[in-house]
């Protein structure tokens, strides 16, 4: 059946005026819902969530039982993607927001804000590289965070991760509402890369596998403790140099093989919704949740390191040491970070 072009206004005047009041009467209706069962939903920003990274990680996320309402924010096509994820029958309530007139509002009352937002790189870059574009993205956005939503847990993706930190924490710092606790890079797409190629050396399953990345999330700054593999494993010294510097190039190995079309998007995704519902999981108050993440640290003389962190209420509530380092993990810890 057609309806006339009068008839369709009529429909989409009705849907422009009852879509805000079921969007909140559903949240509101999910909320006690939650309340009832004892399971608290979390609000979650990502800002890029129009990207590469950010389309799959607002699908994932929007999956994540623990999330209850999801703001996605780009400067293109946020619309859209809102619109595409906000059909999927799962418990968060999807809003976007365009461009940065409205960034305050996509971050007002958030708990957690994740940030893929920035340019990737293409082949022949390093990380440090896209510096100049990605600091000033970052800035923007943390001043952001810092004035709508400064108690939320930040996860912060965008390259080289080395630098935009400390950039974060510098505008926290400025704006008088800096935790370290709350301010954490992500590094898990390292140990994701570590555990599925340890486990194909080993010949194990990789979700049986943990190994701890410490570090940095650069090239030689990437160090992945094989010492401390679980299960406990041992490697000749070929199978320790392939697997470092495989972890180490996991970046680069995916850069190359996208020739032009960006880096890691896809395993980015899974890796920052893992490391995600772990914070979110910490917030809620679960004992033992343990990831390793880029915090403020005082585990060497580096201001911000790589190493296990536990996650707690109130973000990284423990950071911890190294552990026992064997001699060619001392060698690169020594000469290379
Ligand atoms: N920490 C990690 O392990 C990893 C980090 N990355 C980094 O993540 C970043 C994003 O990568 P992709 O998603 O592949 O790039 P992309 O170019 O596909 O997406 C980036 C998105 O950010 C948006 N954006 C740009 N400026 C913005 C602003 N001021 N506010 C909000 N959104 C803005 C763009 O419109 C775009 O939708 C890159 O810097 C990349 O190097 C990528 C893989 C792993
Ligand atoms: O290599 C890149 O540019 C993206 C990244 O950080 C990674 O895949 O680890």
């Amino acid at each position: 059946m057609e309806f006339s072009s009068e008839a369709n206004q009529r429909i989409a005047r009705l849907a422009a005026h009852l879509q805000p009041q079921m969007e909140e009467s559903s949240i509101l209706r999910r909320a006690d819902c939650r309340a009832k069962g004892g399971s608290p939903g979390f609000k979650v920003a990502i800002l890029g969530a129009a990207g590469g990274i950010g389309q799959p990680l607002a699908m994932l996320m929007k999956m994540n039982p623990l999330v209850s309402v999801l703001h996605l924010y780009d400067v293109v096509n946020s619309p859209g993607v809102t619109a595409d994820l906000s059909h999927m029958d799962t418990g968060a309530v999807v809003r976007g927001f365009l461009g940065q007139p409205q960034l305050e509002s996509a971050l007002t009352g958030m708990d957690l804000v994740i940030i893929p937002a920035g340019v990737p790189r293409k082949p022949g870059m390093t990380r440090d590289d896209l510096f100049n574009i990605n600091a000033g993205i970052v800035k923007t956005l943390c001043e952001g965070v810092a004035k709508c939503c400064p108690n939320a847990i930040v996860n912060l993706i965008s390259n080289p991760v080395n630098s935009t930190v400390p950039i974060a924490a510098e505008v926290f710092k400025k704006a008088g509402t800096y935790d370290p606790k709350r301010l954490l890079g992500v590094t898990t797409l390292d140990v994701v890369r570590a555990n599925t190629f340890v486990a194909e050396v080993l010949g194990l399953d990789p979700r049986e596998v943990n190994v701890p990345v410490v570090g940095g999330h650069s090239g030689v700054t990437i160090l992945p403790l094989l010492s401390q593999v679980k299960p406990p494993s041992s490697f000749t010294p070929e199978e320790t140099e392939y697997l470092t510097n495989r972890i180490q190039n996991g970046g680069t190995e995916v850069v190359e093989a996208k020739a032009g079309a960006g880096s890691a998007t896809l395993s980015m995704a899974y890796a920052a919704v893992k490391f995600a519902d772990a914070c979110l999981r910490g917030l809620r108050g679960d004992a033992g949740v343990v990831e390793c993440a880029f915090v403020a640290s005082e585990v060497t003389e580096l201001p911000f390191f790589a190493t296990k962190v536990r996650l707690g209420r109130t973000g990284a509530e423990e950071v911890y040491q190294l552990g026992p380092l064997n001699e060619y993990e001392r060698y690169i810890f020594l000469s290379e970070i």
